[in-house]
Protein backbone atom coordinates (compact mmCIF):
# COMPACT_ATOMS: atom_id res chain seq x y z
CA UNK A 1 0.00 0.00 0.00
CA UNK A 2 1.07 3.49 -0.96
CA UNK A 3 1.45 6.22 1.89
CA UNK A 4 1.85 10.07 2.34
CA UNK A 5 2.62 11.58 5.21
CA UNK A 6 1.92 15.39 6.30
CA UNK A 7 4.59 16.66 8.74
CA UNK A 8 8.03 16.34 9.39
CA UNK A 9 8.65 16.78 12.71
CA UNK A 10 8.69 15.41 16.07
CA UNK A 11 6.35 12.52 14.94
CA UNK A 12 6.99 12.72 11.20
CA UNK A 13 10.86 12.18 11.33
CA UNK A 14 9.87 8.67 13.21
CA UNK A 15 7.10 7.32 10.49
CA UNK A 16 10.04 8.32 7.88
CA UNK A 17 12.95 6.41 9.81
CA UNK A 18 10.53 3.05 10.53
CA UNK A 19 10.48 0.19 9.00
CA UNK A 20 7.13 -0.68 7.53
CA UNK A 21 6.50 -3.83 5.78
CA UNK A 22 4.05 -3.62 2.61
CA UNK A 23 4.16 -0.29 2.81
CA UNK A 24 5.82 2.26 0.63
CA UNK A 25 5.83 5.38 1.59
CA UNK A 26 6.05 8.03 -1.31
CA UNK A 27 5.99 11.29 -0.35
CA UNK A 28 6.15 13.71 2.76
CA UNK A 29 4.70 17.05 3.00
CA UNK A 30 6.49 19.89 4.89
CA UNK A 31 5.67 23.58 5.51
CA UNK A 32 8.60 25.04 4.48
CA UNK A 33 10.35 25.22 0.87
CA UNK A 34 12.18 22.27 0.48
CA UNK A 35 12.56 20.22 -2.49
CA UNK A 36 14.87 17.01 -1.72
CA UNK A 37 13.97 13.08 -1.47
CA UNK A 38 10.65 12.59 -0.69
CA UNK A 39 9.61 15.95 0.90
CA UNK A 40 8.06 18.17 -1.49
CA UNK A 41 6.57 21.90 0.32
CA UNK A 42 4.17 21.72 -2.91
CA UNK A 43 0.29 20.83 -2.00
CA UNK A 44 0.10 19.83 -5.75
CA UNK A 45 3.16 18.02 -6.26
CA UNK A 46 2.25 16.10 -3.01
CA UNK A 47 -1.67 14.99 -4.23
CA UNK A 48 -0.20 13.80 -7.68
CA UNK A 49 0.60 10.75 -5.80
CA UNK A 50 -2.51 8.33 -5.61
CA UNK A 51 -2.18 7.37 -1.96
CA UNK A 52 -4.08 4.26 -0.14
CA UNK A 53 -3.74 6.49 3.43
CA UNK A 54 -2.16 9.41 4.24
CA UNK A 55 -1.45 10.25 7.73
CA UNK A 56 -1.21 13.79 9.45
CA UNK A 57 1.15 14.23 11.81
CA UNK A 58 1.42 18.37 11.06
CA UNK A 59 -1.09 20.29 13.24
CA UNK A 60 -4.78 21.49 13.40
CA UNK A 61 -4.18 24.17 10.20
CA UNK A 62 -2.79 20.95 8.34
CA UNK A 63 -6.20 18.89 8.99
CA UNK A 64 -8.34 21.40 7.83
CA UNK A 65 -6.21 22.54 4.60
CA UNK A 66 -5.74 19.18 3.31
CA UNK A 67 -7.86 16.39 5.31
CA UNK A 68 -10.94 16.70 2.33
CA UNK A 69 -8.85 16.90 -0.44
CA UNK A 70 -6.95 13.47 1.27
CA UNK A 71 -10.30 11.63 1.20
CA UNK A 72 -11.62 12.93 -2.05
CA UNK A 73 -8.85 11.17 -3.70
CA UNK A 74 -9.20 7.83 -2.29
CA UNK A 75 -7.18 7.25 0.42
CA UNK A 76 -7.31 6.87 4.32
CA UNK A 77 -6.42 9.65 6.53
CA UNK A 78 -4.80 9.15 9.69
CA UNK A 79 -4.91 12.16 11.77
CA UNK A 80 -3.01 12.74 15.11
CA UNK A 81 -4.13 16.70 15.52
CA UNK A 82 -7.70 15.46 16.68
CA UNK A 83 -7.61 18.53 18.81
CA UNK A 84 -8.52 20.23 15.22
CA UNK A 85 -11.96 17.96 15.65
CA UNK A 86 -13.12 20.89 17.95
CA UNK A 87 -14.41 22.35 14.81
CA UNK A 88 -17.93 20.33 14.40
CA UNK A 89 -17.90 21.89 11.11
CA UNK A 90 -15.01 20.38 9.80
CA UNK A 91 -15.31 17.48 11.57
CA UNK A 92 -18.81 16.87 9.78
CA UNK A 93 -16.67 17.73 6.53
CA UNK A 94 -14.51 15.33 6.75
CA UNK A 95 -16.90 12.40 7.64
CA UNK A 96 -18.65 13.37 4.70
CA UNK A 97 -16.07 13.11 2.53
CA UNK A 98 -14.87 9.96 3.77
CA UNK A 99 -18.09 8.62 2.86
CA UNK A 100 -18.62 9.57 0.05
CA UNK A 101 -15.20 8.43 -1.22
CA UNK A 102 -15.75 5.08 1.23
CA UNK A 103 -12.45 5.75 2.80
CA UNK A 104 -11.55 6.04 6.51
CA UNK A 105 -10.89 8.74 8.52
CA UNK A 106 -9.08 7.30 11.62
CA UNK A 107 -7.71 8.56 14.73
CA UNK A 108 -4.60 6.49 15.85
CA UNK A 109 -4.25 5.83 19.64
CA UNK A 110 -0.96 8.31 19.53
CA UNK A 111 0.00 9.73 22.68
CA UNK A 112 -3.11 8.07 25.02
CA UNK A 113 -3.68 4.53 26.18
CA UNK A 114 -7.04 2.90 27.27
CA UNK A 115 -8.94 4.18 24.43
CA UNK A 116 -10.34 0.70 23.87
CA UNK A 117 -11.22 0.09 27.06
CA UNK A 118 -13.17 3.40 26.66
CA UNK A 119 -14.67 2.68 23.52
CA UNK A 120 -16.09 -0.10 24.78
CA UNK A 121 -17.64 1.46 27.81
CA UNK A 122 -19.24 3.99 25.42
CA UNK A 123 -21.11 1.29 23.82
CA UNK A 124 -23.18 0.42 27.57
CA UNK A 125 -22.90 4.15 28.45
CA UNK A 126 -20.64 6.48 30.35
CA UNK A 127 -21.41 9.03 33.04
CA UNK A 128 -17.87 10.64 33.28
CA UNK A 129 -14.18 10.96 32.02
CA UNK A 130 -12.03 13.28 32.95
CA UNK A 131 -8.13 13.46 31.38
CA UNK A 132 -5.70 15.12 33.11
CA UNK A 133 -2.55 16.29 31.41
CA UNK A 134 0.68 17.52 33.27
CA UNK A 135 3.71 18.53 32.02
CA UNK A 136 6.68 20.70 32.60
CA UNK A 137 6.75 24.13 32.05
CA UNK A 138 8.90 24.19 29.14
CA UNK A 139 5.99 22.72 27.36
CA UNK A 140 3.48 25.56 27.86
CA UNK A 141 5.60 27.78 25.96
CA UNK A 142 4.11 29.59 23.06
CA UNK A 143 1.07 28.59 24.46
CA UNK A 144 -1.81 31.30 26.29
CA UNK A 145 -0.92 29.63 29.41
CA UNK A 146 1.86 32.10 29.45
CA UNK A 147 -1.06 35.27 29.79
CA UNK A 148 -2.08 33.27 32.78
CA UNK A 149 1.20 32.98 35.20
CA UNK A 150 4.57 33.22 34.93
CA UNK A 151 6.07 30.17 33.63
CA UNK A 152 9.37 30.29 34.40
CA UNK A 153 8.90 31.58 38.19
CA UNK A 154 6.29 28.24 38.86
CA UNK A 155 6.98 26.68 42.32
CA UNK A 156 4.67 24.75 42.69
CA UNK A 157 1.97 22.81 40.08
CA UNK A 158 -0.38 25.40 38.36
CA UNK A 159 -3.52 24.72 36.79
CA UNK A 160 -4.08 26.31 33.18
CA UNK A 161 -7.14 24.71 32.35
CA UNK A 162 -9.86 22.92 33.52
CA UNK A 163 -13.31 22.15 31.61
CA UNK A 164 -14.77 20.85 28.35
CA UNK A 165 -12.53 19.76 25.90
CA UNK A 166 -14.30 21.21 23.63
CA UNK A 167 -12.44 24.58 24.80
CA UNK A 168 -9.21 22.97 26.41
CA UNK A 169 -7.71 21.48 23.11
CA UNK A 170 -8.72 24.68 21.22
CA UNK A 171 -6.75 26.17 23.73
CA UNK A 172 -4.08 24.26 23.56
CA UNK A 173 -3.72 22.55 20.12
CA UNK A 174 0.16 21.08 20.25
CA UNK A 175 -0.20 19.50 23.37
CA UNK A 176 -4.09 18.10 24.72
CA UNK A 177 -4.64 16.25 21.10
CA UNK A 178 -4.78 12.77 23.43
CA UNK A 179 -7.94 14.87 25.20
CA UNK A 180 -9.99 15.43 21.60
CA UNK A 181 -9.08 11.63 21.30
CA UNK A 182 -10.25 10.46 24.17
CA UNK A 183 -13.63 12.68 24.17
CA UNK A 184 -14.08 11.14 20.46
CA UNK A 185 -13.84 7.94 21.55
CA UNK A 186 -16.50 7.76 24.68
CA UNK A 187 -18.83 11.08 26.04
CA UNK A 188 -17.77 13.37 23.35
CA UNK A 189 -15.86 16.90 23.42
CA UNK A 190 -18.67 18.47 25.37
CA UNK A 191 -18.87 16.57 28.02
CA UNK A 192 -15.15 15.03 28.41
CA UNK A 193 -13.41 16.98 31.08
CA UNK A 194 -9.52 18.05 30.78
CA UNK A 195 -7.53 19.30 33.36
CA UNK A 196 -4.29 21.06 32.17
CA UNK A 197 -1.24 20.98 34.59
CA UNK A 198 1.74 22.92 34.42
CA UNK A 199 4.30 21.23 36.50
CA UNK A 200 7.75 22.86 37.55
CA UNK A 201 8.71 19.46 39.48
CA UNK A 202 8.22 17.17 36.33
CA UNK A 203 10.68 16.22 33.51
CA UNK A 204 8.06 13.65 32.17
CA UNK A 205 4.43 13.64 30.73
CA UNK A 206 2.26 12.88 33.26
CA UNK A 207 -1.46 11.37 31.85
CA UNK A 208 -4.06 10.44 33.27
CA UNK A 209 -7.76 8.81 32.17
CA UNK A 210 -10.64 8.14 34.28
CA UNK A 211 -14.05 7.17 33.33
CA UNK A 212 -17.15 5.80 35.14
CA UNK A 213 -20.34 4.31 33.38
CA UNK A 214 -22.35 0.97 33.12
CA UNK A 215 -19.68 -1.48 32.83
CA UNK A 216 -17.73 0.11 36.04
CA UNK A 217 -14.41 2.73 36.05
CA UNK A 218 -11.17 2.69 35.04
CA UNK A 219 -8.13 5.01 36.21
CA UNK A 220 -5.18 4.65 33.42
CA UNK A 221 -2.03 6.38 34.13
CA UNK A 222 1.09 6.81 31.97
CA UNK A 223 4.29 8.43 32.79
CA UNK A 224 6.19 9.21 29.61
CA UNK A 225 9.35 10.53 27.95
CA UNK A 226 9.61 13.59 26.59
CA UNK A 227 10.66 13.83 22.79
CA UNK A 228 14.08 15.28 22.04
CA UNK A 229 12.74 16.83 19.18
CA UNK A 230 9.62 18.64 20.90
CA UNK A 231 9.34 19.58 23.95
CA UNK A 232 5.48 19.51 23.68
CA UNK A 233 5.38 15.83 22.48
CA UNK A 234 6.16 12.76 24.12
CA UNK A 235 8.32 9.95 22.79
CA UNK A 236 5.34 7.25 22.57
CA UNK A 237 3.90 9.48 20.28
CA UNK A 238 5.59 8.77 17.11
CA UNK A 239 6.07 4.99 18.61
CA UNK A 240 2.01 4.94 18.17
CA UNK A 241 1.90 6.48 14.87
CA UNK A 242 4.68 3.44 13.64
CA UNK A 243 2.27 0.94 14.77
CA UNK A 244 -0.68 3.09 13.64
CA UNK A 245 0.68 3.05 9.88
CA UNK A 246 2.22 -0.90 10.48
CA UNK A 247 -1.91 -2.08 11.28
CA UNK A 248 -2.94 -0.47 7.94
CA UNK A 249 -1.20 -3.00 6.12
CA UNK A 250 -0.95 -5.89 8.78
CA UNK A 251 -2.48 -9.52 8.26
CA UNK A 252 -2.71 -9.50 12.71
CA UNK A 253 -4.69 -6.55 14.03
CA UNK A 254 -4.34 -6.36 17.96
CA UNK A 255 -7.01 -3.85 19.80
CA UNK A 256 -8.95 -2.51 17.38
N1 LIG B 1 -2.84 12.82 19.25
C1 LIG B 1 -1.71 12.93 19.94
O1 LIG B 1 -1.45 12.14 20.85
C2 LIG B 1 -0.71 13.99 19.61
C3 LIG B 1 -0.90 14.83 18.55
N2 LIG B 1 0.03 15.76 18.22
C4 LIG B 1 -0.22 16.60 17.03
O2 LIG B 1 0.80 16.35 16.09
C5 LIG B 1 1.31 17.58 15.62
C6 LIG B 1 2.76 17.40 15.24
O3 LIG B 1 3.53 17.10 16.38
P1 LIG B 1 5.12 17.16 16.33
O4 LIG B 1 5.63 16.27 15.27
O5 LIG B 1 5.58 16.98 17.72
O6 LIG B 1 5.34 18.68 15.91
P2 LIG B 1 6.61 19.35 15.26
O7 LIG B 1 6.45 20.80 15.45
O8 LIG B 1 7.85 18.68 15.74
O9 LIG B 1 6.45 18.99 13.72
C7 LIG B 1 5.39 19.45 12.95
C8 LIG B 1 5.78 19.36 11.50
O10 LIG B 1 4.66 19.62 10.68
C9 LIG B 1 4.98 20.61 9.73
N3 LIG B 1 3.77 21.35 9.40
C10 LIG B 1 3.06 22.18 10.19
N4 LIG B 1 2.00 22.68 9.52
C11 LIG B 1 2.06 22.15 8.28
C12 LIG B 1 1.27 22.27 7.13
N5 LIG B 1 0.20 23.08 7.11
N6 LIG B 1 1.61 21.57 6.02
C13 LIG B 1 2.68 20.77 6.03
N7 LIG B 1 3.49 20.61 7.09
C14 LIG B 1 3.18 21.30 8.20
C15 LIG B 1 6.05 21.44 10.41
O11 LIG B 1 6.80 22.16 9.48
C16 LIG B 1 6.85 20.36 11.11
O12 LIG B 1 7.73 19.72 10.22
C17 LIG B 1 1.09 18.56 16.79
O13 LIG B 1 1.00 19.88 16.34
C18 LIG B 1 -0.22 18.09 17.36
O14 LIG B 1 -1.29 18.71 16.69
C19 LIG B 1 1.19 15.88 18.92
C20 LIG B 1 1.43 15.07 20.00
C21 LIG B 1 0.48 14.08 20.45
O1 LIG C 1 2.51 13.75 23.69
C1 LIG C 1 1.74 14.32 24.46
O2 LIG C 1 2.08 14.73 25.58
C2 LIG C 1 0.33 14.61 24.04
C3 LIG C 1 0.24 15.78 23.16
O3 LIG C 1 1.18 16.52 22.95
C4 LIG C 1 -1.06 16.06 22.53
O4 LIG C 1 -2.01 15.35 22.82
O5 LIG C 1 -1.14 16.99 21.72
Amino acid sequence: MKLGLIGYGAIGRHVEAAGLENIELVSVLVRRPRQEGLLTHEPDRFFAHKFDAVAECAGHEAVSMYGQRVLENGADFLVTSVGAFTDTALFDRLLAAAKASGRRLILPSAGIGALDILSSAAVGGLESVTVTVRKDPSAWKGTIAETLVDLDGLTAPYTVFDGPVREGARLYPQNVNISAAAAIAGLGLDKTRVVIVADPALTTHIVELEAKGTFGRFTFMEDVAVSEENRKTGKLVAMAMVKSVRQLASTLVVAA
